[in-house]
């Protein structure tokens, strides 16, 4: 990975511009979504023929097709599934948000209901890899909202089945229903609906450029989750960092695509050179060499730094999706990070323990975007109603205020519509 201090790494970042290619995805994007708008179920099995390869019979996912996976599937990721389950369950619990009321004097009451949203569709990536986990951190925070229904989609594997594994956890999490649909066209059929895939009201999940692009797309029309970025670790290492497990936490994130984003702060040379040596080594040995190469070509860096507090800075400029700090007192430099969507603390805790089992959403905003938004949960699937009951004196009491406020924005329906009452009350 190429090596360049604080300063060389904030300026790249000033001169990254839109990419190059974002006006083509654009325009495939685009094009693939009025398809499914005018043509349906057509356009979703000739997407699908065309772009993920496979002749569909049927996009939806047999009840015969659920006992398939469950019996092709181990009883050690059963056991697995079980335990995510019960972690991400419990630390999700914790943010459940009831409705609440209060009473004011002279019959007033006034509250906030809360209520899970109706019906949403969950995306599984499945172009380069399959992820059950993600099915597990999109689905429970759903269900612990209250949500009546969910349905996901996913793209089919060349055999034109879904990983059993993405399956099982689907069966485990209680999803409702299966498609065999992925990319920008299965997003355009949960925000607009077909003739098999009925319209959803928030579209949830994580996918690649044109998945994103068609989320960008179809928002407003429909509520999304965020929109989420290739995969980003940033590390914090100072010289106590143990360089084995600093380079096997890059690589970990750098595998999942060729535009992932693994990022080294150091403020110790020594720790950069040795980490870079880690890295080439243990790439030999990592089945997805190829992509890991790329993405440490194209988008990894170590970035030296003069000082711990220029360490923090330039973490907090990128505002990272997940944040590793490997220094020698992580807890008591928690406060420095402003920005960041997780934040894994000391030696042993690495990012993947967060990406499986842990208990927090793996789901977490990316490209920067944790300035200003927070990890997918269980927040994320309800709405709030404001409830608001005056008795006949408590609005009596504020009539005349009501009134110079209507009068002063000319609205007199406005003002009529508490004089009127008033009159009544005074007959
Ligand atoms: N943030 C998270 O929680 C999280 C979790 C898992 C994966 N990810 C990320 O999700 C992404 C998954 O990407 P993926 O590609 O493996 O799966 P994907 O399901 O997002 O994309 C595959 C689909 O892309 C469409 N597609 C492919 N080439 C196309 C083309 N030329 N034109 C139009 N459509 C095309 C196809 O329809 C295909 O079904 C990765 O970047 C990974 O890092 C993120
Ligand atoms: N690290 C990914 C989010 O950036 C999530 C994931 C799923 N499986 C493995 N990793
Ligand atoms: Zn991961």
């Amino acid at each position: 990975m190429k090596v360049i201090t604080a300063k060389e790494f904030l300026q790249e970042q000033r001169n990254q511009a839109e990419p190059a290619d974002a006006s083509q995805l654009d325009a495939v994007v685009g094009d693939i979504i009025s398809k499914v708008r005018c043509s349906g179920d057509d356009a979703l099995y000739s997407l699908t023929e065309k772009l993920d390869g496979v002749r569909l019979d049927e996009m939806i996912v047999s009840e015969a097709e659920f006992v398939e996976a469950q019996e092709a599937v181990s009883d050690a990721f059963k056991a697995a599934i079980q335990k995510a389950l019960e972690n991400i369950t419990a630390f999700h619990a914790n943010q459940t948000e009831q409705s609440w009321f209060m009473n004011q004097e002279g019959g007033i009451t006034l509250g906030q209901k809360v209520t899970p949203i109706e019906r949403v569709g969950v995306y599984i990536p499945g172009g380069k890899a399959s992820y059950p986990s993600s099915v597990l951190m999109n689905v429970i925070p759903a269900k612990l909202a209250g949500v009546k229904e969910i349905v996901m989609t996913t793209p089919p594997q060349p055999d034109g089945k879904v990983s059993p594994y993405v399956l099982a956890a689907a069966k485990e999490a209680g999803v409702d229903t299966v498609y065999k649909i992925g990319g920008a066209q299965a997003i355009a059929a949960l925000a607009y609906g077909t003739e098999t895939i009925r319209k959803v009201f928030k579209i949830v999940g994580p996918g690649n450029a044109y998945v994103a692009r068609a989320k960008k797309w179809v928002f407003g029309d429909v509520a999304i989750d965020m929109i989420a970025g290739p995969s980003e670790i940033c590390i914090i290492a100072d010289e106590t960092a143990r360089p084995r497990f600093v380079a096997a936490d890059l690589l970990s994130q750098a595998e999942h695509d060729e535009a992932a984003r693994p990022l080294l702060i150091t403020t110790d040379r020594q720790i950069a050179e040795a980490v870079q040596d880690e890295m080439s080594r243990q790439t030999e040995q990592l089945k997805r060499k190829t992509i890991i190469q790329e993405s440490m070509k194209l988008n990894g860096r170590i970035i030296l730094t003069e000082s711990l507090s220029e360490a923090f800075d330039t973490a907090n400029s990128i505002a990272p999706e997940h944040l590793q700090l490997m220094i020698r007192e992580p807890f008591e430099n928690l406060a420095k990070v402003t920005n960041a969507g997780a934040i894994f603390l000391g030696d042993y805790s690495p990012e993947p323990l967060g990406d499986y089992l842990a208990g927090p959403n793996h789901t977490l905003p990316t490209s920067g975007t944790a300035v200003f938004s927070s990890p997918l949960g269980v927040y994320d699937f309800v709405k709030k109603s404001s409830v608001i009951h005056y008795s006949a004196t408590a609005l009596d009491r504020v009539s005349r205020d009501i009134g110079s406020l209507a009068r002063a924005e000319g609205l007199s329906a406005h003002a009529n519509a508490i004089q009127i009452r008033k009159d009544e009350g005074d007959a």
